[in-house]
């Protein structure tokens, strides 16, 4: 039976940052609300996290960061996730021709791969780094080894990317196991290149032969020919929060109700079996949608 909060919304999916250090540096980076992270979580205490999800009856989960693939124990970390459990990981891509193959054989299904542009030098000027080609080799790498779909991540910025998304549209199609995901920039600090996304959404609507709606935040998918897009639209949206579905662990082994909360963070280090299952029920009674 899965664990549901005084909003009736249960909790199906968790999503673990598995470290704070990260190879690129995002210019908007929102680092997935951590604030001054301590010592990361052992392998071992992920694993028993895992364990407690499953029990609650999580049925996903998805690993993050930071860059997840700095883990060096991240294949033992994938083997981990129990039985019956799907598991997926997001990632900047730049170390996942490394890895593509063994995060297969230890049973991940599949990943998302960040890319806000096609362009090396937008991209460097994006992500401080000059590692576009890096990139694409990983994402080739993920699908020659099965790790679909893959989501293409973009968060849109006006005035830097926003005139790409034909050119994304191009590079996924015809791929079935390839998909864009537009992202809206959640403005952590002010950022200069926010866009609303209506305007794309609806030009995308107008070309799509069909729209389907994801259960996790009311998520639209546009199947235009040929390709498939998604859309993360998070910024005052109600819908979103009211069909959050996830319970979020920071790196440092905090459960986390809200992406956008820091003041209701629940420690779980150094807990026994009993007391991590009581406050994995505290978190999710504690959760609410940010925007109501
Ligand atoms: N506000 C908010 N944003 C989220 C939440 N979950 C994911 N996001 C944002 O959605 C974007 C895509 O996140 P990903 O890590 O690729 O994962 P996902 O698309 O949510 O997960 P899948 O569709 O299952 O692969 C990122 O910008 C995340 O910050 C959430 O619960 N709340
Ligand atoms: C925080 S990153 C962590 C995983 C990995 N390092 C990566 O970049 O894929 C997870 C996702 O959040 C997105 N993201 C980061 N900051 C964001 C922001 N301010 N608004 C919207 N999405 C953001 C990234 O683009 C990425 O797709
Ligand atoms: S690669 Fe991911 S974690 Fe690293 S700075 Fe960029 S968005 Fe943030
Ligand atoms: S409730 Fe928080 S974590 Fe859930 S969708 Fe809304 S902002 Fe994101």
């Amino acid at each position: 039976m899965l664990l549901k909060d005084s909003y009736d919304r249960p909790v199906s999916n968790i999503r673990i940052s598995l470290t704070p250090r990260c190879n690129l540096q995002c210019i908007y980076c929102h680092r997935e609300g951590e604030v001054k992270p301590e010592k990361e979580l052992s392998q071992e205490e992920i694993a028993e996290i895992l364990r407690v999800a499953a029990k609650f009856g999580i049925r996903s989960v998805k690993f993050t960061g930071g860059e997840p693939l700095l883990r060096k124990d991240i294949v033992e970390i994938v083997r981990s996730v129990p039985e019956g459990m799907e598991s997926s990981m997001t990632t900047n891509g730049i170390l996942l021709a490394q890895y593509a193959t063994d995060l297969k054989a230890a049973g991940m299904k599949r990943v998302n791969v960040s890319i806000d542009s096609i362009i090396p030098e937008t991209y460097k000027k994006i992500t401080g780094h000059d590692s576009l080609k890096k990139v694409l080799e990983g994402v080739q790498a993920a699908l020659d080894a099965g790790l679909t779909p893959i989501k293409i991540n973009m968060v849109v910025l006006e005035g830097i990317n926003d005139h790409e998304i034909d050119d994304f549209l191009a590079y996924i199609r015809g791929n079935r196991n390839l998909v864009l995901q537009l992202i809206e920039l959640m403005n952590f600090n002010n950022c200069e290149h926010h866009t609303k996304l209506n305007d794309l959404e609806d030009s995308l609507a107008a070309r799509s032969k069909t729209i389907i709606t994801r259960r996790m935040h009311h998520r639209k998918k546009y199947c235009l020919d040929g390709a498939e897009v998604e859309v993360v639209r998070p910024l005052h949206n109600s819908e979103f929060c009211k069909f959050c579905n996830r319970l979020r662990v920071t790196s440092d082994g905090k459960l986390k109700p809200c992406l956008l909360r820091t003041d209701n963070h629940i420690d779980i280090r150094g807990k026994s079996r009993k007391e991590l299952e009581d406050l994995f029920v505290k978190a999710v009674a504690t959760r609410e949608p940010f925007y109501k």
